[in-house]
C-alpha cells in the first residue's frame, strides 16, 4: 500500500465484553504528521493504535485511508510499520539481517535488499555493530534496530507504543531526539503512543490527550499545555494545583475564587464542546468548580499581588530553583516554586500569576482524585 494525503478515524471504538475502552474516537491525520497518543495508564492508547495497525477489529466505526476504507484489511495489507515497547527482534539474526528481513520476505533484488539495509544501518548510526547480535546490543541501541527494521519498508504510517519505556532517562532524551530526526528526515507520518506528558509535548506536532477510552483534546503542544480543554487534561499537563471551590462573581471570562481566606481571579474555561457543538451553562456564581494553576505559575516572596500568605511547609531542591508546598490560612496546600533561599516554618507572601489560574466545570467534584482532595487540605 502506498502513501496518503491523509488517514480519518471516525466514530472508532472497542469494547470488551461491556467495557468501551476507546469509543468515539474521531481523528484526522495529515500525510507527514507526529500524532501522540497520551494519557493515564489503562485510558485506551494501545487500544487506539492496535485498532489502526488492524491486531484488533473495531466494534464501532470506521479507518480511511484517503477514500479507501481500511478497517477492513488485515495488519499486513495496511503496510504500516510498527515498534513495540520490547523491541521484538529476531534473536538469532545479526542487526543487519534484522534489518534486512521485511525487504527480503517482500523477495526484492538483492542489491536493492543490500542498498537500503545499509542506508537505513547508517541512518540509525549502528554501522560498527552491524553484524552483532540484538542480545550484544544495549536497550537504546536494540530499540534503534527496531526503528531502523520498520522504517526500512518505507511503510506509509508508523506506529510507536511506549518505545522508550524500557530505556534510562539519559537515553530517553537522546532517543526523542533521534526519533524525531527520523520522522523529518524520512517524511514519515507517525503515530506515537505514550504516557510521558514531556515526551509527548517534546516531539508531536499535534496530541491526542485520552480518558477513560474517550478522547479530552485534540491540539498542538502548546494548546495543550497552555490551555487544557478539562481539569482533567490540566491535572495531566503538570497543574498540580487543582482546587475544588465555590465560584464567586463571574464578569466575562473572569471568576473570582475563594482561597487563603481571601479571594483571587481566575480565567474561566468553557465547557468542552460535544460534536462540535458548544454546551450550554456557562460558569456561574455559586457552581462547583475546578480551579487550577501550575506549581510554577505560584511564586513566593514576590510582591503580596493577591494577598496570599501562608507557611512553608516541605522544600525540594529542584537546581535552579525549590520546589515548596506551602499551606494557606485556609488550610489549602499550594505547590509553589522560589528561587528565594526559604525554610521550613517560614512565613512567606504567595502569588499566582496573572492570567494562569485557569477555572473549569467540576463536573461533581466526587470524580476529583482522592489525592488532589488532600492536596486541596479537603477530607476525602
Ligand atoms: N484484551 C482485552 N480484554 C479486556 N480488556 C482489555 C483488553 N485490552 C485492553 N483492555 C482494557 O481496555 C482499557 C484500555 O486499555 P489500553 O491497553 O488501551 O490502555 P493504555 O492507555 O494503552 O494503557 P497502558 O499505558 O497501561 O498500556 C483498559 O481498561 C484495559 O484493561
Amino acid at each position: 500500500m502506498t502513501g496518503f494525503d491523509e488517514l480519518r478515524l471516525t466514530g472508532v471504538g472497542r469494547r470488551f465484553g461491556t467495557a468501551d475502552a476507546l469509543a468515539d474516537l474521531d481523528l484526522t491525520i495529515q500525510r507527514g504528521e507526529f500524532i501522540a497518543l497520551l494519557g493515564p495508564s489503562g485510558c485506551g492508547k494501545s487500544t487506539a493504535l492496535n485498532c489502526l495497525a488492524g491486531l484488533l477489529p473495531l466494534t464501532a466505526g470506521s479507518i480511511w485511508q484517503d477514500d479507501q476504507r481500511i478497517d477492513t484489511l488485515p495488519p499486513e495489507k495496511r503496510g504500516f510499520g510498527m515498534v513495540f515497547q520490547n523491541y521484538a527482534l529476531f534473536p538469532h539474526l545479526t542487526v543487519r539481517d534484522n534489518i534486512a528481513f521485511g525487504l527480503r520476505m517482500r523477495r526484492l533484488p538483492k542489491d536493492e535488499v543490500r542498498r537500503r539495509t545499509e542506508a537505513a544501518i547508517e541512518m540509525v548510526r549502528l554501522v560498527e555493530h552491524a553484524s552483532k547480535l540484538p542480545g550484544q546490543l544495549s536497550g537504546g541501541q536494540q530499540q534503534r534496530v527496531a526503528i531502523a527494521r520498520a522504517t526500512v519498508l518505507e511503510p506509509s504510517l508508523v506506529l510507536m507504543d511506549e518505545p522508550l519505556s524500557n530505556l534510562d532517562a539519559k537515553l530517553r532524551l537522546e532517543m526523542r531526539t533521534e526519533i524525531r530526526r527520523l520522522h523529518q528526515s524520512l517524511g514519515l507520518t507517525t503515530v506515537y503512543v505514550t504516557h510521558d506528558q514531556e515526551e509527548a509535548l517534546s516531539m508531536a506536532d499535534r496530541l491526542v490527550v485520552m480518558r477513560l477510552g474517550r478522547v479530552q483534546q485534540i491540539g498542538t503542544p502548546e494548546q495543550v499545555h497552555t490551555k487544557p480543554a478539562t481539569w482533567h487534561v490540566a491535572d495531566f499537563m503538570g497543574y498540580r494545583n487543582l482546587l475544588p471551590v465555590t465560584a464567586g462573581r463571574v464578569d466575562g471570562e473572569t471568576i473570582v475564587v475563594p482561597l487563603g481566606g481571601t479571594t483571587v481571579e481566575g480565567v474561566a474555561q468553557l465547557p468542552p464542546q460535544a460534536d462540535g457543538v458548544a454546551q450550554t451553562g456557562a460558569l456561574a456564581t455559586g457552581d462547583q468548580v475546578v480551579a487550577a494553576v501550575r506549581p510554577e505559575d505560584v511564586r513566593l516572596g514576590n510582591d503580596d499581588v493577591a494577598g496570599l500568605r501562608g507557611r512553608v511547609e516541605v522544600i525540594e531542591y529542584q537546581g535552579r530553583e525549590l520546589a515548596a508546598e506551602v499551606v494557606l490560612s485556609d488550610g489549602v496546600r499550594l505547590h509553589t516554586r522560589t528561587d528565594r533561599k526559604v525554610e521550613p516554618g517560614e512565613h512567606v507572601s504567595v502569588s499566582i500569576t496573572p492570567g494562569r489560574l485557569l477555572v473549569y466545570p467540576s463536573g461533581g467534584s466526587a470524580e476529583l482524585p482522592a489525592a488532589e482532595l488532600a492536596t486541596a487540605g479537603l477530607a476525602v
